[in-house]
């Protein structure tokens, strides 16, 4: 399903008026997002089911996404840093819905992942904290001499009890959750958009490609594929890999060249570097 059809960005003349109308003072040494999309020659966008924005570094991918975001207000985990101008930018841009964003959009950058893994983690170090603390409240419960002197003492009461007729590991395991999964990076990446994509929704990634296996990135695929084919997501992709750029029907933008131009996968440079790589050693596999 096509939720996002087109998305207009503020042309050269466009963006000089601006600054000669609104921006009287030249304290900034940045007027990002200004100043990056005119000297590419790019200013529209027309989207597809899946549609993918593809460059070198610093082609203004990242950058592409986020002003989406921000025009479309869907939300995000991690903060995003946005420049002074990034809001007058995104008023001067103009889209094109086709019929209303359902709530699940959102958008997916390496600092959501990354944040992901951060928090499972001190989620881990905290429960075993509390476990350490709960060793010696387990000794504490069960040699105390403690006794009911009111109804307020109930609750403490059945903790004396539990301990002196439980183990301490029993003790502890009733009175803690267990460790969150330790999972690795790649298998927590994994996980992040299997969980944060669902049905019906427009999805912005970044470079989801960060943290995963070949293995991996190519499960990724199929299940973009397949929630984009039956589970009516749309899905802008900003990537350098070969393996989401292959994904199937997907419409792709190449930043790298100006006037920007919509090209297939094989005609990439990347592409080429991956592919001229292996067929020159072919022999050796
Ligand atoms: N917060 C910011 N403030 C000022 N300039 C920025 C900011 N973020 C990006 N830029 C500049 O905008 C341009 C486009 O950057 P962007 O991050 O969008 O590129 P990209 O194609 O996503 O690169 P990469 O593949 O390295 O992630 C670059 O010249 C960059 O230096």
């Amino acid at each position: 399903m096509i939720y996002l059809e087109q998305f207009t960005f503020p042309d050269g003349d466009r963006e000089s008026i601006f600054f000669q109308d609104k921006v009287k003072r030249t304290c900034y040494d940045s007027y990002y997002p200004f100043q990056v999309l005119p000297g590419r020659g790019l200013e529209r966008l027309d989207f597809d089911l899946i549609t993918i924005l593809y460059g070198g570094n610093g082609s203004g991918k990242s950058t592409l996404l986020n002003i989406i975001a921000e025009k479309t207000e869907i939300p995000r985990d991690a903060i995003y840093n946005k420049s002074n101008f990034f809001p007058d930018y995104v008023a001067m841009c103009e889209m094109q819905l086709k019929v209303f964003l359902p709530e699940h959009s959102r958008i997916i950058t390496s600092d959501d992942v990354f944040d992901y893994m951060l928090n499972i983690r001190s989620l881990n170090e905290g429960i075993d904290r509390k476990r350490e603390q709960l060793f010696d409240d387990y000794l504490e419960a069960k040699y105390s001499r403690f006794q009911l002197k009111s109804l307020a003492d109930y609750e403490e009461l059945k903790r004396v009890n539990h301990a002196r007729f439980n183990s301490q590991s029993r003790f502890v395991r009733n009175e803690l959750m267990d460790n969150a999964r330790e999972y690795s990076n790649g298998e927590n990446a994994f996980r992040y958009f299997t969980e944060k994509i669902d049905e019906k929704g427009l999805y912005l990634l970044d470079e989801p490609e960060n943290s995963l296996s070949p293995k991996r990135q190519l499960e990724l695929v199929q299940f973009i594929e397949d929630s984009a084919r039956f589970w009516q997501c749309q899905f802008i992709i900003a990537t350098h890999s070969p393996f989401l750029l292959a994904l199937r029907g997907a419409k792709i933008y190449n930043l790298d060249e100006t006037p920007v131009a919509v090209k297939r996968w094989t005609e990439l440079e990347n592409v080429r570097i991956y592919y001229d790589f292996f067929k020159k050693r072919e022999r050796e596999f």
